[in-house]
């Protein structure tokens, strides 16, 4: 919801003199946070700080037992046009980042000075008054950005028709659903002209077409707006983000502008060797599933950009007839990429108890990052399988070009005369 800073260490230069297209409007500086694992050691730590404030003992404190750093030595700088993406894993510290941004939460060190007027979407509801109308929430926030109520009458449609809210908006907040609040958030954070944007992962509780709108709205705003952007969702960091911090217990494990690089960090960490055998009938026993000819490090097997490849596996079977394994490639986000497609060959004179298959895949133009994939053996696709295995095999394509779609295809290209 929108927030102006408080003064202090989180400065707001109220000046809106922020015409110039490329001026920097986020300054942070060695920013840190820690939290106390347990209530009760936090309370005691709360007032032993107390005391030692009324007696001027003010001194930098190192982290004492049960302390740790859930945000430590964050610095940047983003200007107009910019967005910046943080991302990391749960517990990384972005939520607390993007707290201290808002002036939620005071910061332990550093310096965090905003330009111009922020609007934010953090929290789920937070910032609305729950007892209070959608429209009169409007009101309220608008008020607190320093609109009169003039150019808030102005803008009500607007936001209430970006919401979709039109029939709801005199209902109190606090009868919406997460979605509702969450449209109606976005609106007033996004149609009040904000200077610096916040946004937290919020915004994956909308259905997808307003989740589509909502980027459309971040496309128009984005020129005269610097964004900050959490998200799980690498798709959409590496749709609208022109700079990524990857954050690690509260650090920044790597900060640039190089997108995909944090994107594939962030993604290593999910290279899975866990074989989950969904289903079996006892008929078929997997003796082993390998890429042949490519080296496996790191739990997984390494291939290069467009190389042909071999996957061989071998299977114990009791039927008596030749069962057919299918493979399903999946990327990181689980999304399927590829199918492959088996023989359908005749094999009557072969040892139907063991079995070697072997996939021939050319030019694998998978682009860069790590894949897994599923088998299924079965009498046809889809039908009757006798054994699904997920995550059975991993491999990591490697190319030195940071390329996002699924697809990284090489073609023949002419000019026409
Ligand atoms: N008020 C608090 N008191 C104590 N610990 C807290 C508090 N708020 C957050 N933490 C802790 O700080 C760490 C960072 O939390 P934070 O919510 O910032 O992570 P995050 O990166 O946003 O995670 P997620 O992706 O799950 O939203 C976590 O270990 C969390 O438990």
């Amino acid at each position: 919801m929108p927030k102006l800073m408080k003064e202090q260490e989180i400065a707001v230069a109220e000046d809106k003199e922020v015409a110039t297209s490329k001026e920097t409007l986020v300054e942070v500086t060695g920013l840190s946070k820690k939290f106390c694992k347990d209530l009760k050691t936090s309370l005691w730590y709360g007032v032993k700080d107390l005391i030692a404030g009324y007696s001027g003992n003010k001194k930098k404190r190192e982290l004492r037992p049960k302390e740790f750093w859930a945000v430590k030595d964050i610095s940047f700088t983003l200007k107009r046009g910019e967005c910046l993406g943080l991302i990391g894993h749960n517990g990384a510290g972005k939520s607390t980042l993007l707290k201290i941004l808002n002036g939620l939460i005071n910061p332990d060190e550093g310096k965090v000075v905003m330009r111009g007027r922020v609007g934010a979407l953090i929290e789920l509801g937070a910032g609305f008054n729950p007892v209070l109308s959608g429209r009169e929430n409007i009101y309220n926030n608008g008020a607190i950005l320093g609109f009169t109520r003039k150019e808030i009458d102005e803008k009500l449609q607007h936001i209430i028709d970006f919401a979709e809210l039109e029939e709801f908006i005199d209902m109190p907040v606090r009868n919406y659903s997460s979605g509702m609040k969450v449209r109606l958030g976005f609106a007033v954070a996004a149609q009040m002209e904000p200077d610096v944007l916040i946004i937290d992962e919020v915004l994956a509780v909308g259905d997808l077409g307003f989740v589509l709108k909502c980027f459309k709205t971040i496309d128009t705003i984005l020129p005269n707006t610097a964004i900050i952007f959490v998200s799980h969702s690498m798709p959409m960091v590496s749709r609208i983000c022109n700079q990524i911090i990857l954050m690690d217990k509260g650090q920044a494990k790597f900060q640039g502008e190089d997108v995909s690089k944090a994107i594939d960090l962030y993604y290593t960490r999910f290279a899975s060797n866990d074989v989950k055998i969904l289903y079996t009938d006892n008929n078929i026993v997997l003796d082993y599933i390998h890429i042949k000819s490519h080296d496996f490090s790191d739990g997984l097997f390494q291939i290069n950009w467009n190389d042909d490849i071999q996957i061989e596996l071998k299977i114990t079977s009791k039927l008596d007839k030749i069962p057919v394994p299918y493979i399903t490639i999946f990327d990181k986000e689980q999304r399927p990429v590829a199918q492959l497609e088996p023989f359908d060959g005749i094999f009557e004179s072969i040892d139907k108890r063991n079995l070697t298959y072997v996939f021939y895949v050319k030019n694998l133009q998978l682009s860069k990052g790590i894949y897994n994939m599923n088998l299924i053996v079965g009498k046809a696709y889809g039908k009757n399988p006798f054994l699904r295995i997920n995550d059975v095999l991993s491999f990591q394509v490697k190319h030195n070009l940071d390329v996002w779609p699924p697809l990284l295809i090489k073609t023949k290209t002419t000019l026409a005369k």
